[in-house]
């Protein structure tokens, strides 16, 4: 008999995803389907979108094989029924305060920074970068970890040293740079660009350095199409461009510099968007979404 939601303490919310407490060592990590575009959290749920982008995390756990904070498997006891599929049992760990970003193509803040100063994080760059320019080596650009609602802020690495020491600040680096490269290639091989993405790490209580979080999914990465690549041009989300797109159009009726929360989707973007993340899914892991298991 699995335990009722309920029936653990809640203890932090993210913009999708909702964490609780199972017992002083073991966490519940909850996804939702909830969407977020343009800083705002839709007010339409996502069908299914919480249990693929679990899907995904329990995949990139499986095939990076680094030390991670997974403590059971999909199907777990500890979790309840209605959120079979979208938790994950986490050991607790001592979370390090940095946001682990690496970055294979300048977008997003990166490309910011680069235009102010010619650099990312204090990382020169070659001269000439433009908008979805491919680095010439994928850099780590570690950022703090903002407040509900707010932008994370880049940092350098030497800032990083000064809040985790520089041997941890070289672990962090060392590690995130290596995730990219996998989750990079493999994407890659599927016809998909990983630019960039960001990773969380804690230590255990034997002070292993352990990956957290959610893994190389679309809500914590840039995904894109191959296909459409063009470097000079803002990419299309793989996951989140139709989404973007319609509510950008006439059709929604909303104007982004309103200020004013977006408008409900329609059901069939809702449908596409569902679609989207499924794909992205079965190209990159080869696996079938139809085999996930599913809460009641
Ligand atoms: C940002 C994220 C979060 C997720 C979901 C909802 C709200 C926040 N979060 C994860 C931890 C955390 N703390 C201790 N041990 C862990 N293994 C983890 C993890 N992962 C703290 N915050």
């Amino acid at each position: 008999m699995r335990p009722p939601l309920h029936s653990y303490p809640h203890i932090g919310s993210g913009k999708v995803r909702e964490l609780y407490s199972i017992d002083d060592d073991t966490l519940l990590m909850v996804s939702t389907d909830r969407i977020s575009a343009y800083d705002y959290i839709l007010d339409t749920p996502i069908p299914d979108k919480g249990r693929v982008l679990t899907a995904m995390s329990f995949f990139w756990f499986d095939e990076l094989g680094v030390p991670n904070h997974l403590a059971g498997g999909p199907e777990d006891p500890r979790i309840p029924a209605e959120v079979v599929g979208r938790a994950m049992v986490v050991r607790k760990l001592d979370m390090v305060p940095v946001e682990c970003v690496a970055r294979g193509y300048l977008t997003g803040s990166g490309l910011i920074d680069y235009r102010a100063t010619g650099a990312v994080c204090g990382v020169e760059l070659p001269a000439g970068l433009v908008e979805a320019s491919r680095l010439p080596e994928p850099i780590f650009t570690p950022a703090t970890k903002a407040e509900f609602g707010d932008h994370d802020e880049n940092i350098s690495f030497d800032q990083t040293a000064q809040r985790v020491g520089a041997d941890v600040a070289t672990r962090l680096r060392e590690a995130t740079l290596d995730i990219y490269a996998t989750g990079a290639g493999v994407a890659e091989s599927r016809g998909i660009i990983l630019a960039d993405t960001k990773l969380e790490f804690g230590f255990d209580e034997e002070g292993t350095l352990v990956l957290a979080d959610e893994v190389l999914t679309p809500d914590s990465s840039r995904y894109w199409d191959a296909q459409t690549y063009t470097e000079g041009q803002v990419q299309p989300s793989f996951d989140k461009q139709i989404v973007r797109n319609w509510l950008t159009s006439p059709e929604s009726g909303w104007d982004r510099s309103s200020g004013e929360q977006p408008p409900s989707l329609p059901v069939d973007i809702a449908e596409r968007t569902r679609a989207r993340y499924i794909e992205a899914y079965e190209r990159i892991s080869g696996r079938s979404f139809a085999d996930w298991p599913k809460g009641v």
